[in-house]
C-alpha cells in the first residue's frame, strides 16, 4: 500500500456545532476516520481540554477560538469555519502559530438573501403582529401601516456577496435598491450607490445590514443612525450582533418611530437551544426575532459541509492554502513520486536560504519549490525527489523562526 504522510487514522478531527453530515461523509471518503462530532459548541475551558490532541477543527459561528485556545492546541494544523463570518476566530493568533483558517464564503449567501426579502415583505404588511393576534383569537383586519414592496426603497448596507444577491432579488419584486459600501461598487441592475450611510438611512423604507464584524462596523447603527432613518421605516439585521445597538432600536419601535424590525443576530446569543434567549426586543410588535438562522437551510449547510471539508482535506493531503482567510495562498500541483515538505515561518529575511542550506547539507535535492508570504508569515513548500532521514526534518524544525513543519510523502510508490 502507498505510504502516506501521517497515518490518516491518527489525524484527529473535531467537528462542533452540528456541521452538516456532508462534511463527515466527505472526510470519511477521503480516508479520515478519526472524527469526533458534537452537535453543540464548547465553552472555553472544555474546548481547551478537547483541542489538545486535535489536528483539524471544524466550527460554525458560536465557537470562540482565541489565543488561549490556540496555545493549548499544540497539534492543530488548520481550522475550518463552516460559515462565512470568521470573527469568532482570532485570525492573527492562528497565523502566528502557522495555522490557516478556511471558510465558506458563498454557500449560504442565497439563504440569507431569501430570508431578508421575505422578512421585508412580511414587515411592510405588519404580518408578525396580525399573525400573533390571530393565534390569540384576535382579528386585525386593517390596511393601516400595510404597504406593497413595489416602488419602495430598500437600502442595503454592505454590498458584498449577500448584499448584491439581495439587490437582484429585491429589484425583481419592484423594490428600488440603494446601497452603501466603503468600496465603490457597480450596482446590479438599476441599483445605485449612496454617497453616505446617512443618505441611505434617510431615503430607505427598508434598511438591511450585510457588513462583516469589523472594528469599523461595531455599533454602526446606534441611536443617531436610528434617528436618521425615515419615520415608519424598517430595520433588518442578519449580519452580526455587534452591528446594531439593541436598546435604541427597541426604544424606536416602542415609540412607533420605526415600523418594525427583523433581527437574526444579537450582541449576546444563547450557546445552545436549551439556554434562554434574552433581549429587550422580546414581545415587541412587528418585530421578527430569529435564532441566527439566516444561513441555516439544508441546501446551504450541505454545500458548506462539502466546501469546507474539501478545503481541509486539500490542505491536509497536498498543502494548498487557496482561499484561506488569514494565510499566504499557495496553489499546489499533485506530487506523485515526490515527498513534500511544508515549512511555515515568520516572514523575516534569511529563513529561506537557511532552509535550503539545511536541505543541501542533508543531500536532499529540490525538485520544486513554492513560496508565498504575507506581512507576518512565509509558507514554503518544497518537493524533494529523494528519501531523507528524520535528522533532516529535525534540522528543518530547528531553523530559527520556524512556526510549523509538515511532511507529506508521495502518494505513489513511496
Ligand atoms: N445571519 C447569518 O446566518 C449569516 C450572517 N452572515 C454575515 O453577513 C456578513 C456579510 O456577508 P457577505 O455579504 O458574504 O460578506 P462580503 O464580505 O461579501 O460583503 C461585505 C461587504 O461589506 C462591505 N463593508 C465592510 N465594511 C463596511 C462598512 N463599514 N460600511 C459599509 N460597508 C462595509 C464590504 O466592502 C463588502 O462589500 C458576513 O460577514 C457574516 O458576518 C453571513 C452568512 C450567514
Ligand atoms: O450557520 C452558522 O452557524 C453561522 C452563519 C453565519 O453567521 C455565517 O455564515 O457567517
Amino acid at each position: 500500500m502507498a505510504k502516506t504522510s501521517l497515518d490518516k487514522s491518527k489525524i484527529k478531527i473535531l467537528l462542533l456545532e452540528g456541521v452538516h453530515q456532508s462534511a463527515v461523509d466527505n472526510l470519511h471518503n477521503a480516508g479520515y476516520s478519526n472524527i469526533e462530532y458534537l452537535p453543540t459548541s464548547l465553552d472555553e475551558d472544555a474546548l481547551i481540554e478537547k483541542i489538545r490532541d486535535v489536528h483539524f477543527i471544524g466550527i460554525r459561528s458560536r465557537t470562540q477560538l482565541n489565543a488561549r485556545v490556540f496555545d493549548a492546541a499544540e497539534k492543530l494544523v488548520a481550522v475550518g469555519c463552516f460559515c462565512i463570518g470568521t470573527n469568532q476566530v482570532d485570525l492573527d493568533a492562528a497565523l502566528a502559530r502557522g495555522i490557516p483558517v478556511f471558510n465558506a464564503p458563498y454557500s449560504n449567501t442565497r439563504s440569507v438573501a431569501e430570508l431578508v426579502l421575505a422578512e421585508a415583505i412580511m414587515l411592510l404588511r405588519g404580518i408578525p403582529e396580525k399573525n400573533a393576534r390571530a393565534h390569540q383569537g384576535g382579528w386585525l383586519k386593517s390596511a393601516s401601516n400595510s404597504h406593497e414592496a413595489r416602488g419602495k426603497t430598500l437600502g442595503i448596507v454592505g454590498y458584498g456577496s449577500i448584499g448584491a444577491q439581495l439587490s437582484v432579488l429585491a429589484e425583481s419584486l419592484g423594490f428600488k435598491v440603494l446601497y452603501y459600501d466603503v468600496i465603490a461598487k457597480l450596482g446590479m441592475g438599476n441599483a445605485s450607490q449612496a454617497s453616505s450611510l446617512e443618505e441611505l438611512l434617510s431615503r430607505s423604507e427598508v434598511v438591511s445590514l450585510h457588513v462583516p464584524d469589523l472594528p469599523s462596523t461595531r455599533w454602526m447603527i446606534g441611536e443617531k443612525e436610528i434617528a436618521a432613518m425615515k419615520p415608519g421605516s424598517i430595520l433588518i439585521n442578519a449580519s452580526r450582533g455587534s452591528v446594531v445597538e439593541i436598546e435604541p432600536l427597541a426604544a424606536a419601535i416602542k415609540e412607533g418611530r420605526l415600523n418594525g424590525a427583523a433581527i437574526d443576530v444579537f450582541p449576546v446569543e444563547p450557546k445552545g437551544n436549551n439556554e434562554e434567549f434574552e433581549s429587550p426586543l422580546r414581545g415587541l410588535e412587528n418585530v421578527i426575532l430569529t435564532p441566527h438562522i439566516g444561513g441555516s437551510t439544508l441546501e446551504a449547510q450541505e454545500n458548506i459541509g462539502i466546501e469546507v471539508s474539501e478545503k481541509l482535506i486539500t490542505y491536509s493531503d497536498n498543502g494548498t492554502t487557496v482561499t484561506s482567510v488569514n494565510f499566504p495562498e499557495v496553489a499546489l500541483p499533485a506530487h506523485p513520486d515526490k515527498h513534500r515538505l511544508l515549512h511555515i515561518h515568520d516572514n523575516v529575511p534569511g529563513v529561506l536560504s537557511e532552509i535550503n542550506r539545511v536541505l543541501s547539507e542533508n543531500g536532499i535535492n529540490i525538485s520544486g519549490q513554492y513560496l508565498q508570504t504575507n506581512e507576518k508569515v512565509g509558507y514554503v513548500v518544497i518537493d524533494v525527489d529523494k528519501a531523507y532521514g528524520p535528522q533532516a526534518l529535525e534540522a528543518l524544525k530547528k531553523v530559527q523562526h520556524t512556526l510549523k513543519i509538515r511532511a507529506l510523502y508521495s502518494s505513489q510508490n513511496s
